[in-house]
This record gives structure tokens, sequence and C-alpha cells, in this order.
């Protein structure tokens, strides 16, 4: 079910923006044009079930942010929507603990909201580590976090953050104040977690005081991702971190696609090189691997089209990702997979690649008006030493025995 978002403005054209815009990020917009039909709106629903409010600030029936103290005060992330904004209102809004503001000026800002809206059901995922020796200073950039639907994380000292990080792997920032740090340095610090976090997967943003600018310059040359300059305003707070999750959620993205096959989703051959000889460096007693390959697939494409072909790659796919999920498996081209077994014993190994076989020869696909069968054949090679290429070789052999033989079965050594 997508969560709600409440709307709370009397301007129609801009009230229809912000509900497309809802929409199109695929949660549900709640429409109230006043504060009373808000509070009645919201005493009839599940408080939970909403992700926060958007709220103008200035209403028929709550003309100085009163509606913003009212979702607040139901507990919900509020972003204010504001016509103008000069100094006192700015102030006026962010002494309120609010997500953020925008104001009406044009639709950038509206793709603005978007944005955040999206980040704020992201950020529940998302941990980060403060840490800083004073308690006060804490828990200001905590609470200041907690605003954005961040998982948060506190450390007094180096030693705690490192005991911190070793087991809550959810966290993928933090923000470092070297003023005070008792024993270890915020430099020391990062040292130490570059040796296990690289940039792309850990974002640290140092914080250090204006009066200390080369702090700044350490920090980065030190493999600190970002740093702030205190006193920090909140508005650069929020940009600073949301920058640097983007920057990580972007490399993953890229990660995922390099690694991953374009059709079928599965891992491609590239990742699966690195994945198993990242596998062999431990000298594994037992390994095993499979070349897997779909019997008369041509037919298929030449019977009911390319399409169908395509179609039936995702279906074993699909079977592939269920049945090698403890395993190392990936599309390998066209209708081939190849799965690797790291310590596994052979009878195991011969019995979950007989278990997909048969599910897969059992299964009945349909494409449009067309319903059919299909089978595998199976290469399975067995070897304590072999290199990577060599047991793609004997698997190969075999697999081309198992095509001679009859095809719809396994041949191992
Ligand atoms: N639809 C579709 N077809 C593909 C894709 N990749 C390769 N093919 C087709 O897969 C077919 C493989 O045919 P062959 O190598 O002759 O093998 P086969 O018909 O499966 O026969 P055997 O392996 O001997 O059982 C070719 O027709 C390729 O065009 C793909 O991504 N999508």
């Amino acid at each position: 079910m997508s969560r709600k978002v409440l709307i709370i403005e009397d301007h129609p054209a801009s009230m229809k923006l912000m509900r497309e815009l809802i929409t199109k990020a695929k949660l549900k917009p709640i429409c109230a044009t006043n504060l009373i039909e808000a509070k009645h709106i919201f005493s009839s629903s599940e408080p939970e079930e909403f992700l926060c409010a958007v709220v103008d600030y200035e209403l028929p029936d709550a003309p100085k942010g009163q509606a913003i103290d009212f979702t607040l005060s139901s507990f919900l992330p509020t972003v204010v929507v504001t016509r103008y904004l000069d100094d006192e209102r700015r102030d006026a809004i962010l002494k309120k603990e609010v997500v953020d503001y925008i104001t009406k000026e044009n639709t950038q800002v509206y793709e603005y909201l978007s944005r955040l809206l999206s980040r704020l059901e992201k950020n529940k995922k998302v941990g980060v580590l403060v840490v800083d020796a004073i308690r006060a200073r804490r828990a200001a950039m905590v609470s200041l976090l907690r605003r954005h639907n961040f998982i948060t994380f506190e450390a007094p000292d180096a030693e705690q953050a490192l005991n911190i990080m070793q087991r809550f792997s959810i966290i993928k920032l933090i923000l470092v104040d070297d003023d005070g740090l008792p024993k270890m340095n915020a430099i020391e610090l990062l040292s130490e977690l570059r040796q296990n976090f690289k940039k792309e997967d850990l974002a640290v943003i140092g914080l250090s005081n204006s009066k200390n600018s080369a702090l700044s310059a350490r920090y980065i040359k030190s493999g600190a991702n970002d740093y702030l300059l205190k006193p920090y305003h909140h508005e650069e707070f929020f940009c600073r971190i949301m920058q640097n999750v983007e920057y990580m959620e972007n490399i993953e993205l890229i990660r995922r696609a390099a690694d991953s096959d374009f059709l079928t989703g599965l891992p491609n051959r590239r990742y699966f090189f690195e994945k198993v000889q990242a596998s062999q460096s431990h000298k594994p007693v037992l390994q095993s691997l499979a070349i897997i390959d779909v019997d008369h697939f041509k037919q298929i494409n030449d019977s009911y089209g390319h399409d169908c072909g395509d179609y039936t790659l995702k279906e074993i796919a699909k079977l592939v990702a269920e049945h090698f999920a403890d395993y190392t498996a990936a599309r390998f081209g066209g209708e081939e997979f190849c799965v690797y077994f790291c310590n596994v014993e052979a009878a195991d190994v011969h019995k979950v690649l007989e278990d997909f076989r048969i599910s897969l020869a059992t299964q009945n696909y349909q494409f449009e008006q067309h319903s059919f069968n299909c089978s595998v054949s199976i290469g399975l090679t067995h070897q304590t030493k072999g290199d990577i290429s060599s047991m793609i070789r004997m698997a190969d052999e075999l697999l081309y025995k198992a095509k001679n033989n009859g095809r719809n079965q396994v041949v191992s050594n």
C-alpha cells in the first residue's frame, strides 16, 4: 500500500501541481484546503499511514503557520510551502522542527519537493552515525537527522564509532566533529575507517570550525567525502547530507547496472568472474561449476517469435535465482547460465541441479496464445584446484556430452 501525504493548501493551482507530483512519486495525496478539514481527515485516519505533510504557511483559518504546529504536534514530518519568504518568516519556519520549506516560485522548486519526498521514504533505510565528544552537539545533529527520517547512531569517541561500524552495516554516512575528540582524532578515525570502507560505500563528512580552515582540506585529503563549516545553517546541513547520500545511491545504481544482465536482471559474466575469483582467493577445498544451456532454444524463437524467446529466458532466470540463491549464478549470454559452488559436497551440488532441471522441465510456459515446455542440459565439473577458465572448459565438454546423450540431463565428471 502506498504511503499517504497530507497536503494542506488553499490555492487550487498549487494543490493541483502537488497532487500530481505526489502521485507521480507513487505516494497517495490526501488533500485538505484548510486546517479544520485537515484535522477532520487526520482524526479519521491511522497516523502511521502518513509519510509526511506538505503544509501551506498561510491558510484562511490558519494565517500564521498554525497548520504547521498541528502537523508537527501530530508527529508528521512537515514540509512547509510558502508564497513569499522574508527573513522573519524564514526564521519563524525554521524555528519549528520542520523537514524543510519551499517557496512557490517556479516549477523547479516543486521538483525539489518531489526529490525531498522520495528521500524521506528512502532515508528510513539509511543509518547515520554522529561522532562528537559533546553530548549537546550530538543531540542537535541527531534531532535534525531524525526530522529527515534517518536512523541515527551516536558515538562520543572514535573507538566507540569503530565499534558501532562493525555492528551496523546499515550506516552509510558518518558526521564527525574533531573538536575535543579524546584519544584518536577525526583524521585518525578516518584513516581507520578507510581501511574497510570505500568512499562509495560510506560517506564521511567532517565538521570544522571556520577558524580552522586547514582542517577542512585535511579532511578531504584524508578520505572524507565532504566537510561542513561550523556554525552551520541547518539548510546547508541537509543539502550536504542529501548530496552525499544521493552520490552513494547513484554509484550503487551504476554498479548494479554494470554487474547485471540487461534482459534477466541476473548477475552477468563479468560479475560472475569477479565473485568466483574472490571465492578462489580463499583456497576452497571443494569447487563445482555447472553450465546450463536451454535445449532447442532456437526453435522457441523460430516458432513463437523473439519476444517469446525473451520471455522464456526471463522465466528461466527466475528459476535460476530461486534455486541457486545460496551460490554464485549468472547469465553467461544467449541461452546459457553458469553456477559456481564453493565448498559444497558433490552429492549436494548434484541434487540442487537435478531439482532445478526437473522443476524447469515440468513447468508450463505461456506466452500470448502459445503454451509450451522447455528443458535444459547441464555440464557439471567438480575440481579441487582448477582455475575458473579450466573449469568452464571442462563443464562445456560435459555439456556437449549431455546434449549428445539426448538433452534434459546433468552430466558430470
Ligand atoms: N530471444 C532471444 N534469443 C536469443 C538471445 N540470445 C541468444 N538467442 C538465440 O538463442 C538461440 C541459440 O540457438 P543454438 O545455439 O542453435 O542452440 P539451441 O537451439 O538452444 O540448441 P541446443 O543448444 O543444441 O539444444 C539462437 O537462435 C539465438 O539467436 C536472447 O537474448 N533473446
